[in-house]
């Protein structure tokens, strides 16, 4: 089989793979996967709009990323750099934040499901819309790969109505309005992965994924049970841009008083820990800073985890377990320290850091798909 990675540096790309495209709130991973799930190839763009690195197998440049464009061109570059065509691959697989009501499990993309994921953007205005430009610029290069989707909300399809259901009355006109929760990808990945730590699953598992988005999950046996996210990634905790839980009443004022717009924008895009500090949405330049605001948010994002840790390990009767990851989960060890020593009154419990490997969970999902894929042309050809 020829190669198709003309740089010599870099290991030779078993064809065909797949190439999982991670777009996040506040970075874009990219990562190349062999027909066995193993990582051939990691591409990283990395703070989004507060700086920008990118990292190419395991090594980092700081490249202004002012924004998610400067950033996809960016990966597509590196990627053509390395002689890497996307239409030699098999498939492309995207993480998708919100599909809403309609899309939950992962598959095939179609005209029908960039409707659906454009129509859930003012849902996850910080997601959907990086989404759809990774989706369309594939397209662009190779009109016939199939893509593929993962939905971040698929994992959380076991939450129990009294979990996701808002004390509202039926609104027949305005399907969907419910709790969905997010970073599945993220937890159905670290429910794959603990056991290499753990051996085996705690049965009551409090997973932490703190990145620029923040959530918790409760993990009852496997599978979610509660979550802090909600309608829409700005709800839960204290986050890099996002504000969230805040009061309806509140949410209602700034509407009245400052229009829609300028709401969606304070809520999404100047609150959480950029508003509180004055200063950064990035927990680096927050712990690095002395002034007494950057030191409020960031506890501010310790307490309100505590405080809705306390309701998630109500919901599972108890906690065995805690796991963190995500950016700040993996990276922080004074998030990660304080965290758990406001937890100690609960007694003593194991706590695991497990790298976030969304990507590989799309990768398997996508593969998973190509196989059924196959398996129909087969059997139509018979
Ligand atoms: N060594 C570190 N110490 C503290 N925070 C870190 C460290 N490395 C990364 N982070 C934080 O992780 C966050 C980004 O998390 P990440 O999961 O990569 O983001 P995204 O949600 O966009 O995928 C930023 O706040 C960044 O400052
Ligand atoms: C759902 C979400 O907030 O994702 P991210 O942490 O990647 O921004
Ligand atoms: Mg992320």
């Amino acid at each position: 089989m020829p190669p198709t990675c003309a740089n010599s540096r870099f290991k030779v790309l078993p064809r065909p793979s797949i190439l999982v495209m991670n777009a996040g709130s506040s970075s874009i991973k990219t990562a190349l996967f062999d027909r066995a799930l193993s990582e051939v190839l990691r591409l990283e763009a990395t703070g989004i709009g507060t700086g920008g690195a990118v990292t190419i197998a395991g090594e980092t440049q700081a490249v202004s990323l002012p924004d998610n464009a400067t950033a996809l061109n960016a990966i597509f570059d590196a990627l053509a750099a390395r002689g890497i065509t996307v239409a030699d691959l098999d498939a492309t697989a995207h993480r998708v934040v919100h599909g809403g009501t309609d899309l939950t499990t992962a598959q095939r993309i179609t005209p029908d499901v960039i409707d659906a994921v454009t129509r859930c953007v003012p849902l996850a205005p910080l997601h959907n819309p990086h989404h759809l430009a990774a989706i369309h610029a594939v397209t662009a290069i190779a009109p016939d790969l199939p893509q593929y989707a993962s939905f971040d909300t698929a994992f959380h399809a076991t939450i129990p109505p009294l979990a996701h259901r808002f004390a509202l009355p039926d609104l027949p006109d305005l399907p969907g309005l419910r709790r969905y929760g997010f970073h599945g990808t993220s937890y159905a990945a670290l429910v794959h992965a603990l056991p290499d730590q753990s051996k085996t699953l705690p049965r009551r598992l409090l997973a932490m994924h703190l990145g620029n988005g923040v959530s918790l999950c409760a993990i009852h046996n496997g599978r979610s049970v509660a979550t802090t996210m909600g309608y829409s990634p700005l709800g839960g905790l204290t986050m890099g841009t996002r504000a969230g839980e805040i009061d309806a009443g509140a949410v209602l004022r700034l509407v009245r008083e400052r229009g829609l717009d300028a709401a969606d924008d304070v809520l999404h895009r100047q609150s959480g820990l950029l508003g509180l500090s004055g200063l950064s949405s990035d927990m680096r330049t927050l712990e690095a800073s002395a002034t007494p605001e950057a030191h409020f948010a960031v506890d501010h994002f310790c307490y309100w985890i505590v405080r809705q840790a306390g309701s998630l390990i109500a919901a599972m009767g108890g906690i065995d377990a805690i796991a963190f990851t995500g950016g700040i989960g993996e990276n922080s060890k004074h998030v990660r320290d304080s965290v758990t020593a406001q937890l100690r009154w609960l007694g003593a419990f194991p706590t695991y850091i497990v790298p976030a490997q969304e990507e590989l969970h799309i990768a398997r999902e996508a593969k998973t798909l190509l196989g059924l894929r196959a398996a129909q042309e087969d059997h139509n050809v018979a």
